[in-house]
């Protein structure tokens, strides 16, 4: 029987249709000393963002050789060590539609409240303030909407904010794409300098940040930076001395390069709107994973070839 360690929660629905396939599934998040133990004794592992799968973990796990599988629930494999595990046979699978939907959904939410001061209203409110002459916003609707990366998230968001009046722009390492006509291309320096509003979609990949001092130089003054990609794709030090320096309206944050992110200086900031890594945390985006893990299961069962494919990085 094959087990599954389920280490950072899934799905109850998906959970309980594996257990009555009568698969093993042991839900159980590990800390690294613990899961290098424990790792051995499991053929599959499914995974979110809180896990990291590096070396140290994949070489425990070749001590038996039981590890043919690794699943991401979600898109950013940048917790795992990808070209290590397919080196050593371990496959390594993501969900990567499941979730855009819900990430475009949470970047308008961000948008929304960064223009018309809702995260400050909730806390000055609460507080006793009626501070309604300080709280005068923008408009979105005529403004400028910079999209970095225009993959499925890029793509979903631009959508939404067209629908709202805005325009849309963006840049994307691959170049223009032929088939989004409605969107207008430009390089990352001719975006930087039109956008109102800059939002980030590109997976976290390791060294410079994607969005740092000289880039956010480049921006507009007064325009509003939204990160719901990886924290390690925007400069935390240079953002908060943009915001400080009035250089930036403000700043919206899902992801932070330290996670669980406690007392930052960022997420403290009255310019700051900030989620805690909520992006995929839907009903429907976790029942989608859910889904999408099953079925990677039963195909790696049911011995289809599943040749290693990661369809997004
Ligand atoms: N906040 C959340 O909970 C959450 C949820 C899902 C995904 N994410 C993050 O969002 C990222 C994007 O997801 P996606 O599904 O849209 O991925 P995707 O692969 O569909 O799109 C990424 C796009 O970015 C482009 N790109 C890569 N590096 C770039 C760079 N330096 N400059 C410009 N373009 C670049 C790629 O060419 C691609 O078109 C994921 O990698 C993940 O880290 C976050
Ligand atoms: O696992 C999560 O909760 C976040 C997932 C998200 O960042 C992703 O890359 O899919």
């Amino acid at each position: 029987m094959l087990k599954i360690l389920v280490a950072d929660g899934m799905e109850k629905a998906a959970v309980e249709k594996l257990k009555e396939m009568e698969f093993e599934i042991v839900e159980k998040h590990y800390e690294p000393e613990e899961l290098m133990k424990e790792i051995k004794e499991f053929d599959i592992l499914v995974v979110r963002s809180a896990t990291k799968v590096k070396k140290s973990i994949i070489d425990a796990a070749c001590e038996t050789g039981r590890l043919k599988l690794i699943i991401r629930g979600g898109v950013g494999l940048d917790n795992i060590d990808v070209d290590y595990a397919r080196a050593r046979g371990i496959m390594v699978r993501n969900t990567p539609n499941a979730s855009s939907a819900s990430v475009a959904e949470l970047v308008i939410g961000h948008m929304i409240n960064l223009a018309r001061y809702i995260h400050n209203s909730n806390i000055t409110m609460r507080q006793g303030q009626w501070n309604k002459k300080a709280y005068e916003g923008v408009e979105i609707c005529g403004k400028t909407l910079g999209i970095i990366g225009f993959g499925r998230i890029g793509r979903e968001t631009a959508k939404r904010a067209k629908a709202l009046g805005m325009n849309v722009i963006y840049t994307d390492i691959a170049g223009e794409l032929k088939e989004y006509h409605g969107y207008r291309y430009m390089d990352m320096d001719e975006l930087l300098a039109c956008a109102d509003f800059v939002t980030l979609h590109v997976p976290y990949t390791g060294g410079k940040a994607v969005i740092g001092r000289e880039e956010i130089a480049k921006m507009k003054d007064g325009a509003y930076l939204i990160n719901c990609a990886r924290g390690g794709v925007v400069d935390e030090e240079a953002l908060l001395e943009a915001l400080d320096a009035d250089k930036l309206a403000g700043a919206a944050l899902d992801v932070y390069v330290k996670e669980p992110a406690k007392d930052c200086p960022l997420c403290n900031h009255e310019k700051v709107s900030c989620t805690p890594h909520i992006g995929a945390s839907t009903m429907e985006a976790q029942e989608r994973i859910g889904e999408e893990i099953v079925e990677i299961i039963l195909d790696y069962y049911d011995g289809r070839k599943l040749n290693g494919c990661i369809e997004s990085f």
